[in-house]
């Protein structure tokens, strides 16, 4: 069996107002084209959270001084050995206006109407707890980037 070898540390930023969540699309490389959270990788040198803010400025303009810890999903892909670690994190105090960026294109959606059909197969799932208020930890075997065939997703009360 391959022994599934690498992990990578990633982030995911879900920013929230009232009755609205922003979600960016995706404009080139993994997961094109979908409505995805802000994020991305950690670098040497930075802490998980120092990297979420990061790429939360880098891909949609927001500076948030305040993210908080939601979930942690892993990942893998039958076809690939690299494990993804993303640590989910959610906040609403935030300065700036979201702003299209090379990676992404931010839009606000109402929460009753999450893309789900332009969004990774995933969210269906721990979105609905997220919306409201659940802290998760979760685990999904992609097949390609469309077929999960194996998940698990729990409600946790401490990360
Ligand atoms: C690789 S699975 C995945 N699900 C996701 N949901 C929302 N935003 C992302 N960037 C996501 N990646």
């Amino acid at each position: 069996l391959g022994v599934k070898m690498l992990k990578k540390v990633l982030t995911l930023v879900l920013v929230t107002e009232p009755r609205r969540v922003l979600l960016g699309l995706k404009k080139r490389g993994f997961g094109e084209g979908r409505w995805n959270g802000f994020g991305g990788k950690v670098e040497k040198g930075e802490t998980i959270v120092e990297a979420a803010k990061r790429e939360l400025e880098e891909e949609c303009g927001l500076v948030s001084d305040e993210l908080k810890r939601i979930g942690l999903l892993n990942f893998e892909f039958v076809e690939d050995p690299v494990l993804l670690e993303v640590h989910v994190f959610t906040t609403s105090l935030y300065k700036g206006i979201p702003t299209e960026s090379s990676e992404m294109k931010p839009e606000w959606f109402d929460l009753s109407n999450i893309p789900f059909h332009q969004m990774w197969p995933d969210d269906r799932y721990w979105f609905p707890l997220f919306l409201k208020g659940s802290k998760f930890t979760g685990y999904f075997l992609f097949q390609g980037h469309n077929d999960i065939i194996k998940h698990t997703l729990t409600e946790v009360d401490t990360l």
